[in-house]
Order: C-alpha cells, then structure tokens, then sequence
C-alpha cells in the first residue's frame, strides 16, 4: 500500500524546515518506511525525529567514510559543493557536521530544544529567532564586509550573534589557529562571547600551506546590519601582533558549547551537559614557543566552569602525539578505577564525576573562602603549575572557576603573568598508580572496628604503598543471585542441640552439633581442632587419594564456563566439614562449638610482600597448630556470576580473590547454575583476601564449616593452623589451583611462593 501523499508532503516540510532538502529526505524515507513496515507512527513521532537523524546519520557516515580514507581533497569538494547548492544559507549551517550546532543552538527560553524535540517544526529558523528570549549564534558565509583578510574573495565569514536581552550589544572574538603539521588535530576558530566568555568553536578546513599560526579577530556589533532581531557584526579586526594569517579559510564545522547560551539557560531544567572541545594552542614560555594540546570539558548552564586537560607534547616526549578523545580516557580511566578502586557499580561514569566536579566547583564557589580548599591538598595557583607542566610534568587538569577563554599566544601570555587567581591547577602526579597514592583504609585498623581485633596495615618498603580500595565486610553477603536457603524451620532436630545448655564441650556425651565430626567435637576445650579432625584435613589436603576427590557428572563449573559443551569434571576433593553449633542450639554464645562464628581473636597484619607477591597477611603473635585464624569472606556469587565477573571485571586485574565453595558437590547431586555457589572477595572481603598461596606445605588450611544451614552448597571456610607459627610469619594456604588451567576462575599467576614443593615449575 503506497504511503498516503499528505504524509510524505509532511515529511518533506518537516525536514525542509530544518534545512534538510526534499532530494534528500526522499531517499532516506523511502529506506525508512520499508524498515518500519509503513509505519509512519513511528516515522511521524517527535515531529519526524526518526527521519531527521537517519538523514544526519546518513550524511555524517558518509563524511566520516570521506575523512577516514584520507580523500581530503574530495571532503573539501563536498564541502564545496554543499556551498554551492540551491539551498537557503541556513541549511549550510546544517549540515552533518554541524548537528550539534543545529540541535543545540535554538533552545527557547525553557531551555527546550526548537530543532530536536521540537514544539513546532514548521516554524522556519527566522521565526524561531524571533520567539521571545531565543538566542541563537550563526557562521555564515557571505560576500565580503571589509575585510583585510587575504582569502578568496568568494569566501568570507560573517559571524553574527543572535541574541536577545543583555548580551545583544556585546563584542565576539574569534580565534583563528592554525595548527601545524606536527600536531593532526584539526585547526580551529573559537567565536567567544567577551564578557560572558560564552565560546563556540569552529574548525576549518586545512589549507594547502598550513602554518602554525594564530591571530585574533574581533567582530564589533553593526547595528546598520541589523535587521529584525539579528544581531550583527562587523569586521574583522586583527588585533596587533597577531597579523599572521592562514592562506585559506574554509570553514567546514561547527561545535557549539552549551554554555554559549548563557546564563539566562535555567538551572533547573537543564541539567549540566559536557562538551568535549579538542583543540591545539600555542603558547609563548620565557621567550619559547610551546604547542600545548588540550581538551576542554565545558560543563555549566552559565559557562561558568571548565574542566582543561592539557597535554605538552614536547614534555612527553613523543613523535605521535595526539590529544585523544574523552571518551577514550574516561573508557581507560574508568578501567583503571575498576581495577585499581574496585568500583562495580554498573552505572559507574567518569563523565558523571567530571560533571559532578563542574557541580561542586559551582556550589563551592559561592561558599565562603575558608570552608574551602582545606582538605585538597593538590590544588596550586595557576602560575606555578603552568610553569611546571611547561618545565615537565607531562598532564595537567585545570579547574576554572571564572570561564577563562584562552585567546591565542598573547592572552595566554596575559593570564600567566596576571595569575587571576581565578583558575586553579590540579596536578595528579601520573607516575603514581591510583589507588596506591593514599591510604583508602584505616590504615590502623583495616577491618573499621568490624572485628573484635585491629588489623593493621604495614607498608614494608616504606614507600607509602596502600592495598587497593575495597569494601571490609565480617560476613558474608550474598551479592545479587545466590540464594541460601536460610530458615528456623529447616533446622530439624538432628542438625541443632536445642536441649544443650552453657558449653556443649563440656557436656559428658558430643551433641547432635558433632554428628557430621563422627560423634566427636571438631574443637578441644582449649578452642583449637582436635588433633585427630586435623591430621585427617591436612592428609586429604595434601595427600590426596582417589576415594578423597569426586568427579561430577554435570559440573558447575564447567558448566560456568562453556554451557553448551561443558568439559568433564576435573575432579573436587571431598572435604571434612565442622559443624558448629547456632541459635536453634541451646548453648551460649561462649560455647566451646562456637569458634568461627565468633570471629578473628588472633592479632594479624597486612604487610607488602618483598617477593612481589602483592600484599600478605602475618601474625604479630605466636600461633599453636590447630588455632583458627579467620573465615574467608565475601561476596556469595553464584558460577554463572562469577564467570561473568571474572571475564569482564578482573579480566585485567594482577590478583583475583574467589574460591568456589564445591566441597560437598559429591553428596549433593546435580547443582542447578543458582545452587553452585562462590565467594569473591575481589569487591567486598576481610582480611582472608590478602592470604596468598603456597604449595603443599602451607600454615593454615582451609575447612568447611556448617553453622546456620544443613546446605552443603553454601557453607563457610574457615583457616586454622596446620603447625606452630612464629610472630611475623606470613599465614599461607594452599588454593589448589592447578597452574596449567587457564580457564580457571582463579586466575593463574606465575607462583612465587618459594616453596621446594612448589607445583609451578
Ligand atoms: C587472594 S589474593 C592474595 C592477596 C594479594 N597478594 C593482594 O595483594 O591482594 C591472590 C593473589 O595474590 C597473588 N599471589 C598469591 N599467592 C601468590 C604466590 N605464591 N605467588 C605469586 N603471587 C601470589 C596472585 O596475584 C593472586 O591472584
């Protein structure tokens, strides 16, 4: 069925309104309708929204496609030849490139977009401008207005600004730089508002002989130009000193800054935007010319704070310099984040934080002078961290609080020597890995008084090297879908000593609690394990005999790992559990069955490890053998989960921290994917996760504890001694892991345990 013609008709207003010619349109509204199955509901939707950024999407590939072979030559054409089209001068200002231009420029006085979103999209562009309160700044070509520049006489600008209210009457300025072949970035114009420092920035076309170079130009309003509510300018002037002027201008783009809207653009409706401006300066130090390279983040309703990253590239050094795209930075910086802070949150931003610092600065900026700047340590006056990141330092970030429009070699020389104070410098020292650079914990007590003991941190090297950040839990938490099936009602009579009273240890007859020991109690009176329970555990640790280990049919973890074809078992050693006793028990708390769950009582401490194994865990005391020491903690994942995490989380990370809690998987069937259970103290933990391995003849060992469910899929594993420690040993445990297996949640490391049994050689 032929689309109805009144439709089409629509579509084609609609879009010529905003500049996008019917021979265009068509084309891409016919692709349109055939992907939508003729439903124009969708096409029609947002007054034509869909059809509008397919026709961008379209025009802006195709560049894109122009620029990323190289055919420089044939993108001036296109350029070119959008000039010489039959079309109103607006729509040249419309064209791909300048989509941000075209769907930010016009807002009303909401802070509404006209364009995108738009009220009425068959208002034209003149119309639009005339709404009360609109404000709008556009680059025009047209025939020459006295103009000392040496261009072609058929291309000259006229930058007009558009503005009704106060900043009708002001002056722009446009800087022109050039930037040389040295640097690829492309050359730019930046329009900027005199006194709101409200800025657009334009890039041009290369020229054939492109020099490094920059002037600056000022357009003065004429009000003899002025029709309607345009405003315009004439010009340009070149200020003195900065004379020097490209061959040829073309101007081929344009990227507009929100905060050009000016401070009239209302708070509240407008949430704080970030545009990213890459651009190339030039800047004169103690007589030498220095190309700085950097990247703006321009995020405030009133322009009045910006975020500079400015790179040197003669401090790094490098041939191949480029200033890169944020988002590339926030995308490495936020894998930084993850592994050096550990932050898992899914909505996790850099661009969030940036715009939250804009924020900030904002609000503290009308704070009270003292309040502020106590507690920030890194922040010096402008002056001397320019000075330094020109003598070395190779980044820096700026926090303006005063919108600062860099204008060419002059007015950086201007603001270096006045030092307005209005901008201060934040120099992160990048040799420094973060997370490293200060202590994320109580550095006295690690646990935050979660334990009944301090644990505290010792960096060895005396290097000021603190753990990375993460999150000391007691317990253990399941994380989203683990599911322990905890309830009173479960507990039958066989798994609890109701009818116990005070210490079950001391009882003539073990309770029900030592039935998975063999009617015998795991501990003695002393609270260490029984010798007999202990010799065993180790045996079956170290010794492993067939009848101790047992191959699933269906392994979870296997399973985890490839669902479709999962490999066969690779064999799980069955495990001696404790079973202690819990509330459904008559007993107290003091109960000599109650050890694990009463938590750390041994003085510990984190300490850097000299043989490069990263952060360790040592007593301070002398340990008896069969002492416990603490429960390893964490976050209960099921496989499934903690495949996921270990593919895309720690994928990069040096040092992983699961265990798969897979004692008891003989007994218990096949496991569904929710049943196979882990811990991960990669994100949350105690101080367990700084235990690292040693082969075979490890101090501590790892048992099962049963307390509060008869579940063995979910239990806790709990570290005792296997021999007399001496004060300041570091506690070890064997992970069992198999060093050739890749694919192991537990990521092979190279082992530097230093054992003569060491199994990786
Ligand atoms: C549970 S964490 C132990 C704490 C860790 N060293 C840290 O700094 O957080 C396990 C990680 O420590 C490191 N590690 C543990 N034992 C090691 C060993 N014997 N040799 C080398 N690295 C070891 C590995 O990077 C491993 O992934």
């Amino acid at each position: 069925m032929a689309p109805p013609k009144e439709k089409i008709a629509a579509a084609i207003r609609a879009m010529k309104a905003i500049g996008i010619p019917k021979h265009t349109v068509k084309p891409v509204l016919k692709n349109l309708l055939i992907v939508y199955e003729n439903n124009w509901e969708y096409i029609e939707a947002e007054n034509f929204r869909v059809l509008a950024d397919a026709v961008l999407d379209l025009q802006e590939s195709k560049v894109d496609e122009q620029l990323k072979n190289e055919s420089y030559k044939d993108y001036v054409s296109v350029t070119k030849k959008n000039h010489n089209e039959d079309e109103p001068m607006k729509k040249k200002t419309y064209n791909v490139r300048n989509r941000l231009l075209s769907y930010s420029i016009v807002l009303d006085n909401c802070g509404k977009r006209l364009i995108k979103g738009q009220e009425d999209p068959t208002t034209p562009l003149n119309h639009i401008s005339e709404m009360n309160a609109v404000k709008r700044i556009k680059l025009e070509e047209v025939s020459p207005i006295g103009t000392s520049l040496s261009q072609p006489s058929h291309i000259h600008r006229k930058v007009s600004m558009h503005s009704l209210g106060r900043h009708s009457e002001k002056r722009l300025q446009i800087e022109e730089n050039v930037t040389p072949k040295l640097l690829s970035s492309s050359p730019s114009y930046r329009v900027s508002h005199e006194e709101t420092g409200a800025m657009v920035l334009f890039h041009r076309t290369r020229s054939n002989q492109e020099r490094a170079d920059s002037r600056l130009i000022t357009y003065e309003r004429d009000e003899s130009l002025d029709h309607g509510n345009l405003v315009s300018c004439k010009g340009p002037k070149i200020e003195p000193g900065t004379e020097n002027s490209p061959e040829h201008v073309d101007i081929d783009y344009t990227l507009l800054k929100s905060d050009l809207l000016g401070d009239e653009y209302p708070t509240s409706e407008a949430p704080l935007s970030i545009v990213c401006t890459p651009e190339t300066i030039r800047t004169v130090n103690r007589g030498h010319q220095e190309q700085l390279s950097r990247l703006e983040v321009a995020s405030s309703n009133s322009g009045a704070i910006k975020l500079l990253l400015t790179c040197n590239p003669s401090a790094l050094d490098c041939m191949d310099f480029h200033m890169p795209s944020i988002e590339a930075i926030c995308k490495e910086v936020e894998n930084k984040c993850l592994r050096s802070y550990k932050i898992l949150e899914p909505k996790f931003s850099l661009l969030d934080i940036l715009k939250d610092i804009c924020h900030c600065a904002s609000e503290l900026s009308s704070e009270p002078e003292k309040s502020r700047g106590e507690s920030i340590t890194h922040i010096i006056p402008t002056l001397d961290s320019l000075q330094r990141s020109l003598n070395g330092p190779s980044y820096m970030a700026e926090i303006c609080r005063k919108n600062v429009t860099v204008k060419g070699k002059k007015k950086m020389q201007t603001e270096v020597q006045q030092d307005n104070l209005s901008s201060l410098m934040l120099i992160p020292q990048p040799q420094i890995v973060p997370g490293e650079m200060r202590p994320l914990h109580d550095v006295n007590d690690i646990t935050k008084g979660e334990e009944r003991v301090k644990v505290s941190v010792k960096s060895e090297l005396n290097n000021e090297q603190y753990p990375p950040f993460f999150h000391y839990i007691p317990q253990n938490l399941p994380y989203q879908n683990a599911y322990i099936n905890l309830s009173i009602a479960r507990i039958g009579d066989e798994d609890c000593c109701s009818d116990c009273f005070g210490n079950c240890l001391e009882s003539p007859l073990p309770c029900a609690c030592a039935r998975e020991t063999g009617g015998e109690f795991a501990y003695t009176k002393d609270g260490l394990l029984n010798e007999h329970f202990l010799e065993a555990c180790i045996l079956m640790r170290r010794a492993p005999q067939k009848r101790h280990l047992f191959y699933c049919k269906d392994c979870p973890l296997e399973r985890a790992k490839n669902e479709v074809r999962p490999d066969p078992c690779k064999g799980h050693p069955m495990r001696k559990f404790i079973k202690e006793c819990w509330s459904k028990c008559g007993c107290n708390k003091q109960c000599g069955n109650r050890v694990v769950q009463r938590g750390i009582t041994c003085n510990l401490e984190v300490f850097l490890t000299s043989e490069g194994k990263g952060w360790g865990l040592r007593t301070c005391d002398q340990l008896p053998r069969g002492a416990f020491v603490c429960e390893y903690v964490g976050e209960v994942l099921t496989n499934m989960e903690l495949y996921d995490r270990t593919m895309q989380i720690t994928g990069n990370a040096r040092h992983t921290y699961p265990v798969l809690l897979d004692a008891d998987w003989a007994t218990e069937g096949v496991l569904k994917d929710e049943e196979a259970l882990c811990l991960d103290a990669t994100f949350y933990g105690n101080v367990a996760r700084f235990i690292n391995h040693r082969c075979r003849d490890a101090n501590l060992i790892e048992i099962p504890v049963e307390i509060e469910t008869p579940d063995h899929h979910y239990y806790h594993l709990a570290y005792f001694t296997t021999r007399k420690i001496e004060p300041w040993e570091e506690l070890t445990w064997d992970y069992g892991i198999d060093f050739s297996d890749y694919n192991h949640p537990v990521k092979a490391f190279q082992c530097l345990c230093g054992s003569k049994l060491c199994r990786d050689v």
